[in-house]
């Protein structure tokens, strides 16, 4: 349901979100809600409203026209709200288990109200705990498939792909992106955030030339290549689970790209969470065991994507070339070496960028967090400047390995 309000764009407050839901009549009583600003990403505000007498509950996500992070010196659309929604909308179209139900969009106000799934953990804090996530492999490899798939030239005819293209252009999204992932990191840019202790790797980094051209051939194919609607930001932070249920958040970066970026990123985030587990798992029986589980995620992911994504191409496919001998082998060949491109770029500017992760931020032992920061700076430059060679998920998770155990 998309009800439109004609009221001029404000912040909402925890007194005023209640309007916003009011007409919904979702609760029994508005007036008995509880109500708390719950957000803890980089730039929107999210209401968490209950009915204590019900239990019944909503989330209301409002874009502020600026960047939270950094303040109202960064202004930002509010048109990444109706992205959002938009893509929400359009992922549940193919795995509504997967994402959260998306109750009202209101342009004005720049809000989305949606399912509430603080029965759910984020990912990553899960992560940092040791927590093992038996499905997640699967329901990420199929969130992939089906949302990459269906909005690709694959399967829709020419000229819907393109409206659809026109429809999630996101500019100023996706220019963050481009500079914090692609450029800032990789130069002596003021968003830079590092330690100077990793000053002198950094520098290194800086100017390794081999490193800096094969990384602006992965920024050209963000730019340029309008394969299917990607989330955008699928991190580990972007990501609700319990032990049998996955829901994929916060698609505001969402636009169409490189098929290859979702799946690196979501990869290169649960790298990083392998390093990191040097710290967060005492014990080493326990620290093998995890850090083996978080390589058995990346590669049942790309198993299960590829099969699903394969089983799609055979059923569904609409494009007269995917029937000819090579081009699917040609086509995983490449997404394979794009995912491991950009997961390189992730662990570099999630190390040294302006956003980093909680996962290497929150060590307490400095001398074990730079030491690990540096094995994210070694393996991101060996990810983007290898990616060519590690044709097989295999030889992606033997360089993981190889980095961080060297
Ligand atoms: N549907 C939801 N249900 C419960 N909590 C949510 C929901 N969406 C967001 N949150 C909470 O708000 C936080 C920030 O949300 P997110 O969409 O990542 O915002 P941002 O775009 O600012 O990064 C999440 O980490 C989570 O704790
Ligand atoms: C100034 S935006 C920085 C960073 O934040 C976004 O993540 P999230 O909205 O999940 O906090 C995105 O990854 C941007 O690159």
């Amino acid at each position: 349901m998309s009800l439109q309000t004609k009221k001029p764009y404000e912040a909402l407050t925890t007194e005023t979100v209640v309007q916003v839901v009011a007409p919904l009549n979702h609760f029994d009583d508005v007036n008995q809600l509880e109500i708390k600003e719950i957000g803890d990403g980089n730039l929107n505000y999210v209401f968490h409203l209950v009915e204590p007498a019900t239990g019944k509950s909503l989330i209301v996500k409002q874009a502020l026209p600026y960047a939270k992070v950094v303040g109202e010196s960064w202004p930002l659309t509010l048109d990444r709200a109706r992205i959002e929604s938009e893509a929400l909308i359009k992922a549940g179209e193919y795995v509504p288990a997967l994402v959260p139900k998306v109750y009202h969009t209101d342009r004005q106000l720049a809000c989305t109200v949606m399912e509430d799934l603080s029965d759910h953990l984020i990912l990553r804090k899960g992560l940092i705990q040791g927590e093992v996530y038996p499905k997640l492999a699967e329901h990420i490899a199929t969130f992939l498939a089906q949302t990459l798939f269906h909005t690709s030239d694959f399967f829709l005819h020419p000229f819907v792909k393109k409206e659809q293209v026109k429809a999630f252009i996101n500019p100023e999204l996706c220019k963050i992106t481009e500079d914090l992932v692609f450029t800032d990191p990789f130069f002596n840019h003021d968003t830079n955030d590092f330690p100077e202790e990793l000053k002198s790797s950094v520098e290194r980094l800086w100017n390794d030339q081999t490193l800096k051209r094969e990384t602006a051939k992965l920024k050209h194919a963000f730019l340029t290549r309008a394969e299917a609607l990607l989330h955008g930001d699928l991190h580990t932070g972007s990501i609700f689970v319990t032990t049998d249920s996955t829901k994929v958040i916060d698609p505001e970066f969402a636009y169409y790209g490189p098929i290859g970026f979702d799946i690196g990123q979501f990869f290169a985030n649960l790298a990083l969470s392998y390093l990191s587990h040097f710290h967060h798992s005492k014990d080493q029986h326990k620290r093998q065991q995890f850090q083996a589980y978080l390589l058995n995620v990346i590669e049942d992911t790309w198993t299960h994507f590829t099969e699903q994504f394969s089983q799609l191409w055979h059923s569904k496919g609409q494009e007269a070339y995917m029937q000819v001998a090579g081009v699917e082998e040609d086509f995983f060949a490449q997404v394979l070496e794009d995912a491991i491109g950009f997961a390189g770029c992730e662990v570099i500017r999630r190390t040294i960028g302006l956003a980093h992760v909680a996962d290497l931020d929150s060590i307490e032992d400095q001398a074990l967090q730079l030491k690990l920061k540096e094995k994210a700076l070694a393996l991101g430059s060996t990810l983007v400047r290898e990616r060519k060679q590690l044709t097989r998920i295999s030889r992606f998770l033997e360089t993981i390995r190889g980095v961080a155990h060297a």
